[in-house]
């Protein structure tokens, strides 16, 4: 495997956060442990599994290269994995880069000049790739060829460069991001969901095995319902779950030793942290459910603006917890049942908020 950028792709914002979906410097360097080698390995995503093996068989039946792949979904969902696996099936050699390290159109032609036949190119966060470079990118998916600008101004010359056909697989937080004329040189795109909590228990009892951790089929349901949907927080709320059956009990997860570790660390039940709870206990206590505007609950909690909006809002909307209005952050009833509060207006019988802070 070939790094190009050795780089985190990591999220400032996320930084220490225990339920962050961004990779910190230690997921990096337990995650190559972890990571599926096959797509039987591969836990859950049936659908794209599916469809991703079908593409994959076909073209190895032809003798071909696969067809360049588009992966959409949030962070952590596995998609460097199944990057991996799509060079380990086809048996290529896989080098991975990123669109932020991508900035002259330049550092592309050095990287796809250097491929070799059939090789895979990892593009992660392809949609922040700067616009010369995507340009290149479409005549490179579709021909295999690039044209190299030699000088500057009038007398600037393309030369062009013949490519071995490889194998293209971006990645993306949201397809949605991506130009629609690179967005359809794609052959194959597929979107990966959120893990259903019985398919981070499997993640998780993989993982387990391969750390050699022993862990109670209650204990891995435990650590799964407070995952977020997600293998990279499965995992590692599993290493700090060890770490606590280890020092606290004789090194076993139990359901109980699994509770009382994510109660340390502050990861609730359903995998609200510390600041998912703040943003929604002000919502609730200081401002009885909203409607409140993102600045006001956001001095409220003491985080900024964009703290709130981007790390703690999309989970809680996701959750049902909280909804984004017009007039503001509303709490639903899913989140004073959470907190185990009352609404007001069943105290008083009236929509108390809505009078309360309308416009
Ligand atoms: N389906 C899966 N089965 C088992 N483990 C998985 C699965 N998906 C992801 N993982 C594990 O979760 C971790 C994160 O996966 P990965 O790095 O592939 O996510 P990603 O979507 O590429 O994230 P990012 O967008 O932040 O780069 C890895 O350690 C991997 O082993």
């Amino acid at each position: 495997m070939n790094w190009d950028d050795t780089s985190p792709v990591t999220d400032d914002t996320q930084a220490g956060r225990l339920v962050g979906a961004a990779a910190d410097g230690e997921d990096q360097a337990v995650e190559a442990a972890l990571r599926p080698k096959s797509l039987d390995e591969f836990v859950g995503q049936e659908r794209v599994r599916e469809q991703l093996d079908l593409v994959l068989k076909a073209a190895r039946q032809r003798g071909a290269t696969a067809d360049h792949v588009l992966l959409s979904g949030a962070p952590g969902l596995g998609k460097t994995t199944l990057s991996m696996i799509i060079a380990a099936e086809m048996g290529a050699p896989i080098r991975i880069t990123s669109g932020p390290a991508i900035q002259h159109a330049g550092d592309l032609a050095a990287i796809l000049s250097s491929l070799q036949e059939g090789e895979v190119l990892f593009l992660d966060e392809i949609h922040r790739m700067s616009r010369p470079a995507e340009e290149m990118l479409y005549m490179a998916m579709e021909d295999f060829r690039v044209d190299v600008i030699v000088g500057k101004g009038p007398g600037a010359t393309a030369i062009p460069l013949e490519l071995p056909p490889f194998t293209l697989v971006g990645a993306t937080t949201r397809a949605g991001l991506l130009p629609p004329p690179l967005r359809d040189r794609f052959g194959f795109t597929a979107h990966m969901e959120f893990y259903e909590p019985v398919e981070l228990e499997r993640v998780i009892h993989r993982s387990a095995s391969l750390l050699d951790v022993e862990i109670e089929t209650d204990g891995a349901a435990e650590i799964a319902g407070r995952s977020r949907g997600t293998p990279r927080i499965a995992n590692r709320l599993l290493r700090r779950v060890r770490d606590y059956a280890q020092v606290k009990a004789d090194g076993v997860i139990t359901r109980d030793i699994a509770a009382a570790a994510l109660a340390v660390y502050e990861v609730d039940a359903r995998g609200l942290d510390r600041l998912d709870r703040a943003v929604l206990q002000a919502l609730l206590k200081l401002f009885a459910g909203g409607p409140v505007g993102l600045s006001t609950l956001a001095v409220a909690v003491g985080e900024e603006r964009e703290t709130v909006e981007e790390v703690a809002e999309p989970f809680l909307v996701r959750e049902g917890l909280l909804a984004r209005t017009p007039r503001g952050r509303v709490a639903t009833p899913a989140a004073w049942a959470h907190l185990g509060l009352t609404p007001p207006h069943q105290a008083t019988g009236g929509n108390g908020q809505q009078d309360l802070f309308g416009a």
